[in-house]
């Protein structure tokens, strides 16, 4: 195989936000020889088309899968056992089978009884996005420098395992390895719950002005714009997302709660104090994620932090 070049033909299904990305950044890199597009619609299988981000087409998932060396599911969680059924029959021996969900349990608990014993199932998911949906939305450089987390399970081929790191590499991704459960805990407070609560307070500012017929949206200053940015991203993710990493999400939430509590007690008891005290280790700690890179090689997800409180 040429240099760089990590597989012949990697077939996707689903190609929004981050299966068009995949396309572009293999493409644009030189990573695979061929890549096949499905999806289920055929307007957006035509505007994949009119982007130019496949070699062959189809709204197929089984013939998409057929003689693919790595197939890449980029479709909303909910949707993978359909995805697993539809291409098992199709899949070649050996070939290497992958996804890029937000939850990974639900997805391994989803596909893994349905793909035959001959494939590699390589479960992972950039930590890379934007709160734009479909092809048009991907970017060729979305994974640079971002991490790529990958749940193999314990009996999952290295060689395999590899291969696909290559890939994530290949489009410029960080690559880091972990078991599944702990990603939905890890996840569930870096990502989850702060889409949940960019949701819900958009939906109560949004009350607030039905109420009071007052112009809150209209006049929502630079602290809501930035903080609300990813409370415009797709409805049947997020929808997908909180329904299958539903434990880890009620379990940070449950801590986010009881620390929203103590704050709101501060401001009730005029704790100055209290307040300055805790904004002045949360500038600290924001200031030294930035000053890192959030997704820089050494960045550290905090896994053990959060491995031990989840324990207690
Ligand atoms: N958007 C992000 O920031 C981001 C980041 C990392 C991972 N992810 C994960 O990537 C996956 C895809 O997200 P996206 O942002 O590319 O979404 P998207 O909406 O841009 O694209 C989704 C694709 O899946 C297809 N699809 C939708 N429902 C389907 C179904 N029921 N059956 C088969 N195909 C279906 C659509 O036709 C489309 O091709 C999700 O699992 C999401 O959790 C998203
Ligand atoms: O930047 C954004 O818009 C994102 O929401 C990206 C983001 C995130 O929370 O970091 C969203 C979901 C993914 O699973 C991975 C990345």
């Amino acid at each position: 195989m040429a240099e760089g070049l990590i597989a012949n033909r990697l077939a996707l299904i689903g190609i929004g936000l981050i299966g068009s990305s995949i396309a572009r950044a293999a493409r644009e890199r030189g990573l695979v020889r061929e890549i096949v597009v499905q999806t289920r619609s055929p307007a957006t299988l035509e505007r994949a088309k009119e982007l130019g981000l496949g070699d062959h087409y189809t709204l197929d998932m089984a013939e998409a899968a057929k003689d693919a060396d790595v197939v890449i599911a980029s479709v909303p969680v909910g949707a993978s056992e359909e995805v697993a059924k539809a291409i098992a029959p199709a899949l070649k021996a050996g070939a290497i089978v992958s996804d890029v969900g937000s939850v990974k349990m639900s997805v391994v608990r989803q596909m893994a009884p349905h793909l035959p014993s001959s494939v590699h199932f390589v479960p992972a998911h950039p930590i890379a996005g934007t709160e734009h949906s479909g092809p048009d939305a991907g970017l060729a450089d979305l994974y640079v420098n971002r991490w790529c987390i990958l749940t193999p399970l314990p009996d999952t081929d290295p060689a395999a395992v590899e291969k696909l790191s290559a890939l994530w590499r290949g489009m410029g991704a960080n690559v880091e390895t972990m078991t599944p459960e702990h990603h939905d805990l890890v996840l569930a407070i870096t990502s989850h719950v702060p889409h949940l609560i960019a949701y819900n307070i958009v939906g109560t500012a949004q009350h607030l002005g039905e109420v009071t017929k007052s112009e809150v949206i209209q006049y929502s200053a630079g602290g809501f714009r930035d903080f609300t940015r990813i409370a415009a991203s797709d409805p049947t993710m997020w929808r997908d997302i909180f329904l299958h990493n539903k434990d880890a999400v009620l379990e940070m939430l449950g801590r986010f709660s009881e620390d929203l509590t103590a704050l709101q007690r501060m401001i009730r008891y005029g704790d100055g104090n209290g307040l300055f005290d805790l904004f002045t280790r949360t500038r600290a700690i924001r200031r030294s994620i930035i000053d890192k890179g959030q997704d820089a090689p050494e960045a550290d997800f905090g896994r053990h932090k959060i491995a031990a409180k989840a324990e207690t």
